[in-house]
């Protein structure tokens, strides 16, 4: 399986460098991604009566001039619509020349019922809202209710942003070529491409290189082989001491919540930091879980000299007054290369007016820093950045890893894993039963384990924002987020299982 995704940008210099040695060469990777195409489209629809094929005056619609021959020379019916035609001595010209189909104008279309439509209008060369006879035709295909499959990219779709621009096709499936674009995996892109098949067309993988892409789709070929082991001679604090701060005596559940997901996900010592007038609230619903009194800086301090924990989680439930910033301050100061911080919620909200104090304090702390904002929390951080700026998740992600030094999780149903260095992961398996109280604090204590663990920034976030989402999707409906640590065993299991025969010896 391959995860990189690349840019539309990205795409297409791997197309010039697959396409350099010679002049045919193009238009060969135009007939295989054509024959891809005409392959999905017959294993997938051979009931359909007929294929309606809009043809664009790019290659999206060389594409498609080479899906209605290929249907057409089966003696299957087919009807082209296309009112610019191909430049003269492109390949998707050469396209339209061996094409048997005569297009006729798009203002001819007419819906029928039973058939088909395959859209190669516009692909990865969209450049402007889609307007005109082409918004006509979506809006008339659209209300036919027809079945749409798409070349490349639903025609409208932004392979960049994952956002339309202007009216775009709704499709059922969309093969696209060599590898995912970044539209096909970001949300609304997601749903608007439905099924999505990814075909080979003969460009080698070593054509990638040039391009040198950083952003995959998080799968857990990213992380697995990193993820902490444990042996016969591991003892509880070699696995990973994790402090969880909890707030005061009403706002405490968030902490233990995380504190717990943080000792599931493999930690072998968690403790909440408590404030005094929640110690008795905390004591009395944990159990294995330490519990220590942490009201002042000087307390936190003590603690950090005293238990020397690997990972630390700052922010669920916490308040964002000075006692969060404070405590926020002696974490960062005091990590050593080898301790993982995360800040999420309050943590995050409690710098909305110093984001650049907190940015000097995370770039000069010796720790690996992850930040868990949803939305609304990233805002406040990085107002300049936030969503309806017309730039991608992505690219917004990356900016902020970059501009504040900390690993980046924007979350959501495509939750974004970017790191200070631009590389970049997009999640993918989140169900939005997550949109539950107490679910990202759930999340940033499963990040805060596996650093405490030792894995690096990026790795554990990535690790994490999958096993929480294959949790979610685990459960199901009626989840909350209680249930979510508890589902993290079963996750791990399927994760991680080896065989074990009943005669076999323990050996790790
Ligand atoms: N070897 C390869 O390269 C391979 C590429 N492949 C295929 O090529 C596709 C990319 O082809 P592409 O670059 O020609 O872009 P494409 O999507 O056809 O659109 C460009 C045309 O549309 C126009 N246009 C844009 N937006 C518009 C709008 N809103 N409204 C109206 N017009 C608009 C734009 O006009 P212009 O801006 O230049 O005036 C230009 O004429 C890719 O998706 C894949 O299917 C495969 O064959 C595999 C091998
Ligand atoms: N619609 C959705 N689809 C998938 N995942 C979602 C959706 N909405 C929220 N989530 C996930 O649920 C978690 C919610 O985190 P957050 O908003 O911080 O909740 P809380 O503060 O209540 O713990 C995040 O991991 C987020 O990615
Ligand atoms: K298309």
């Amino acid at each position: 399986m391959h995860l990189e995704v690349v840019t539309p940008e990205e795409m297409g210099r791997v197309d010039r460098a697959a396409i350099a040695p010679g002049p045919h060469a193009g238009y060969g990777l135009m007939r295989n991604a054509g024959a891809a195409v005409a392959g999905e489209i017959l294993a997938r629809y051979a009931e359909a009566e007929g294929f309606f094929v809009l043809c664009g005056p790019g290659n999206n619609g060389g594409d498609g001039y080479v899906v209605a021959r290929l249907l057409a020379e089966r003696g299957l019916e087919v009807r082209v619509f296309a009112d610019a035609g191909p430049a003269t001595g492109s390949d998707a010209a050469l396209a339209l020349g061996d094409c048997p189909v005569k297009p006729e104008p798009l203002s001819a279309f007419q819906p029928r019922r039973a058939w088909l439509v395959v859209d190669a209008l516009f692909g990865a060369g969209l450049k402007r809202p889609v307007e005109g006879g082409e918004a006509a035709i979506i809006a008339e295909v659209s209300n036919s209710g027809l079945a749409v499959v798409a070349i490349d990219l639903p025609t409208g779709l932004c392979g960049l942003t994952g956002k339309p621009l202007g009216s775009a096709f709704s499709a059922d499936l969309t093969v696209t070529f060599f590898r995912k674009k970044r539209g096909h995996l970001l949300v609304p892109g997601r749903q608007i491409c439905g099924d999505l098949v990814v075909a080979d067309i003969g460009i080698a993988d070593s054509a990638l290189h040039a391009v040198g892409c950083k952003v995959w789709e998080n799968q857990p070929p990213l992380w697995r082989p990193i993820w902490p082991k444990i042996t016969a001679g591991t003892h509880k604090y070699s696995r990973g001491h994790v402090a969880v701060v909890s707030g005061g005596a009403i706002t405490t559940g968030a902490a233990r919540l995380s504190a717990l997901a943080a000792a599931r996900a493999g930690a072998g010592a968690v403790t909440v930091l408590s404030p005094a007038n929640a110690l008795s609230i905390n004591a009395m619903h944990l159990t294995s879980i330490m519990l220590r009194k942490a009201d002042t800086v000087s307390e936190l301090q003590a603690f950090l000299v005293d238990r020397k924990p690997s990972g630390a989680l700052l922010g669920p439930g916490a308040g964002t007054g000075g006692r969060t910033r404070s405590f926020a301050r002696a974490l960062l100061d005091q990590a050593t290369e080898a301790s993982g911080l995360v800040f999420d919620a309050d943590a995050i909200t409690a710098f909305r007016d110093r984001a650049d104090v907190f940015f000097g304090m995370i770039r000069a702390s010796a720790g690996k820093v992850v930040l868990t904002p949803h939305e609304g929390e990233f805002a406040r951080l990085f107002p300049e950045l936030q969503d309806g700026t017309g730039v991608s998740k992505v690219q917004r992600a990356q900016e902020a890893a970059e501009r504040s030094g900390a690993t980046l999780v924007l979350k959501g149903f495509d939750t974004i894993v970017a790191a200070p260095d631009g590389r970049a992961a997009i999640n993918v398996n989140a169900t939005p039963h997550l949109a539950t109280a107490g679910s990202g604090d759930v999340l940033s204590g499963i990040i805060a384990s596996l650093m405490a663990q030792g894995m690096p920034a990026f790795e554990a976030a990535c690790a994490g924002v999958w096993v929480h989402a294959e949790s979610g999707r685990t459960f199901g409906y009626g989840l909350v987020a209680e249930d979510l640590p508890d589902l993290l065993p079963e996750v791990l299991q399927r994760l991680f299982y080896k065989k074990v025969t009943p005669s076999a010896q323990a050996r790790s």
